[in-house]
């Protein structure tokens, strides 16, 4: 006996911006039957072509207008620094009942920008799926991409707490597990654990880049591991990237502030010749590696195809 598929958490969806989240969400929904219909729309032409081309939407519109009309569940895919226009171009056109999210990386700025655009009836539940790669565009969606991957959930106040949950209910069934956190707190731990870590491969692969003494022709064949791990980074969106930046201003300078501070730190260690604070700081680090490892989080743990 064949399982019935569960009803779909919302029966029509509306993408708008069609890249790697957008094409993902679409690719993810289609693997399990999710939607009734997927419409979608970006500002580029190109982009709607390729989407037409790729076929994860069933209707790809020629604007925003038209693509959430009469949408149960509107998602906003595009960069962080055009969601408060893309919110209000919409907004006129939003059925009673619908729910709007972003996937954006930023909150608290994407909240200020988005929420006064929304009209009385709608919810609005900004999201934050914690997975990605470098590569952007609607060909780089793929259905797996939130499998097992965390994807944070920031309310906003008086969100009946049934339609938060029904939107949970959506990401799980996109593979992800789901945690609930406030906007404030999401942009410091995103701070930490994405935005200043690609800050860091920028500088290294910009230094290695103006490093005049060591060639390109070096720089590429000498690569080892850590560092084609920065120039993967690297080669993110630079739109994405310089708008996560922008939104969160306040968290990143923070971080960065004491992540400048460590380094003096160990500049002076290095100069002076203290390998027992260099040491210390190292087996320190090292014991996070471990716990991330023990927890079972890492699930991108390279074999580099070891034999004995
Ligand atoms: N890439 C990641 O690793 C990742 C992970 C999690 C969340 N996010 C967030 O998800 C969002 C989308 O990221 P992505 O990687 O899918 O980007 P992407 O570059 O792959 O796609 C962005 C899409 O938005 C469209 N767009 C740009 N401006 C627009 C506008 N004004 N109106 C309509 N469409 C517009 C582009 O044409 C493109 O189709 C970003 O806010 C990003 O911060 C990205
Ligand atoms: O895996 C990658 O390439 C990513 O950069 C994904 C990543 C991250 O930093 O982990 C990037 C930005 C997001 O907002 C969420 C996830």
């Amino acid at each position: 006996m064949t399982e019935a598929t569960p009803a779909p958490a919302y029966r029509k969806i509306a993408l708008i911006g069609l890249g790697l989240i957008a094409g993902s969400m679409a690719w993810a929904c289609r693997r399990d039957g999710m939607a009734t219909e997927i419409r979608g729309y970006a500002r580029s032409e190109k982009s709607r072509e390729m989407t037409r081309r790729l076929g994860f939407c069933d209707v790809v519109c020629d604007s925003a207008e038209e693509a959430v009309q009469d949408a149960d569940l509107i998602v906003l895919a595009t960069p962080v620094g055009v969601m408060g226009a893309v919110a209000a171009s919409i907004a006129p056109h939003l059925k009673p009942g619908a729910v709007v999210i972003d996937v954006g990386s930023v909150k608290r700025t994407v909240i200020e920008e988005v929420q006064p655009h929304i009209p009385e009836g709608v919810h609005f539940i900004p999201c934050h799926p914690m997975a990605g790669t470098e590569h952007s565009g609607p060909d780089a969606g793929f259905a797996s991409l939130f499998d097992n991957r965390w994807c944070l959930i920031v309310p906003v106040d008086h969100t009946p707490d049934a339609e938060v949950a029904r939107l949970e209910q959506f990401w799980s069934r996109l593979g992800a597990m789901t945690e609930r956190m406030d906007p404030e707190h999401h942009d410091l731990v995103c701070a930490v654990v994405s935005h200043i870590p690609h800050l860091i491969a920028y500088t290294m692969v910009g230094v290695a880049d103006d490093l005049s003494r060591v060639s390109d022709q070096e720089v590429i064949k000498f690569s080892a591991a850590g560092f084609r791990d920065f120039t993967r980074i690297a080669a993110s969106d630079p739109t994405m990237w310089r708008d996560v930046f922008l939104t969160n201003k306040e968290a990143t300078l923070e971080i960065l502030g004491r992540f400048t501070e460590e380094l003096f730190a160990l500049q002076r260690a290095i100069r002076t010749g203290d390998g027992e604070q260099l040491h210390a700081y190292f087996t320190r680090t090292r014991a996070i590696r471990r716990s991330i490892l023990e927890a079972g989080q890492d699930t991108n743990e390279p074999d580099f195809g070891r034999t004995r």
